[in-house]
């Protein structure tokens, strides 16, 4: 983990020279031409989710270069059970909530379900809702070869353009529910997705539950980054859910997951010492009241 200085101009760069050389350097807003020049060098880089402004502000001095607004708020912010039914109008506000707050992060908004298969012009239509609305720096959608003409629509206009493909979580009805994708003879599917997909001019493919060696042969067929979430160590990025990363999410989490904190524990005992003092009379204290 970097180390935040002490204002905000002074980070440690998210990106760029490793932790001995330039570590004074300002940071600057990441781009994607950035991310493009890391895997060059071989350099590793995390992506977390973020739905809100005090989240992503954290993230964001954590030196995490690219943060996603995702559909998966379906899930961890909505409370439903899939990522199917959340709209455009609900995303957007949070959208804008994490564009608000970060400084140097590039922003990338999910398109939810229905909101860009219909056509490249729906697709276009509703990118640029959250570039206009949410401020977003990119859009990432879900789909291989069928959906670069969409990529395409969008990457003319202006628009950076994330790819996803693998288990892709708004076709689970389609795919029979969450199953690693691309194994025997379907990873070299995943090639040709993945290589439409940059030809089509995105400038990022997430993968998405893919055995180790499939991920690393598409890594190695692009020029643009990978970014694996259960895809194993060779991709170019690591992504994760960030309520599955920091155990804000309890109950059983997928394999490819890490906890690297306690939230809930954390929010629990706090609640339950908050809910204790008031039914002791302990606060407010003095301290907390006007005189
Ligand atoms: N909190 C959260 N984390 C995620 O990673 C995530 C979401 N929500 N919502 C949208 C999608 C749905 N995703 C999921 C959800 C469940 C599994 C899962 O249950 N995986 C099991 C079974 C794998 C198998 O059967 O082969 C696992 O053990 O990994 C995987 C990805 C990933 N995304
Ligand atoms: C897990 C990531 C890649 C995602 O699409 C989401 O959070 O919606
Ligand atoms: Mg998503």
């Amino acid at each position: 983990m970097s180390t935040p200085g002490t204002d905000g101009g002074e980070l440690a760069a998210p990106y760029g020279s490793g932790p001995s050389a330039r570590e004074s350097a300002p940071r600057k807003k990441v781009r994607v031409h950035h991310l493009r020049e890391l895997k060059e060098r071989g350099e590793a880089w995390p992506m977390l989710t973020a739905y809100d402004m005090y989240t992503a502000e954290l993230f964001d001095e954590a030196g995490i270069p690219v943060l996603l607004v995702g559909d998966s708020a379906a899930n961890n912010v909505f409370g439903y059970d899939t990522s199917l039914p959340v709209t455009v109008d609900e995303l957007l506000p949070l959208v804008r909530g994490v564009t608000r707050a970060v400084k140097y992060a590039l922003v990338v908004a999910d398109l939810p379900f229905g909101s860009y298969q219909l056509s490249p012009e729906q697709a276009l239509a509703t990118a640029v809702r959250f570039m206009k609305e949410g401020r977003a720096h990119a859009v990432k959608l879900e789909g291989g070869r069928k959906f670069a003409p969409h990529v395409e629509a969008l990457t003319s206009a202006g628009v950076p353009v994330m790819g996803h493909i693998g288990f892709t979580p708004q076709s689970e009805h389609n795919l029979g529910g969450y199953r690693v994708q691309g194994r025997g003879a379907s990873g070299e599917e995943l090639v040709a997705d993945a290589l439409a997909l940059q030809e089509a001019g995105a400038f990022s493919v997430v993968m998405e539950m893919v055995p180790a060696e499939v991920a690393k042969q598409v890594t190695h067929s692009l020029s643009i980054p990978t970014i694996g979430i259960g895809a194993g160590p060779d991709c170019d990025a690591q992504v994760l859910v960030w309520q599955d990363m920091a155990g804000l999410r309890r109950g059983r989490t997928p394999r490819f997951v890490k906890r690297y904190a306690d939230v809930a524990g954390v929010l629990s005992k706090a609640a339950t010492a908050f809910a204790e003092d008031v039914r002791r009379g302990e606060f407010p204290g003095a301290e907390h009241s006007f005189h």
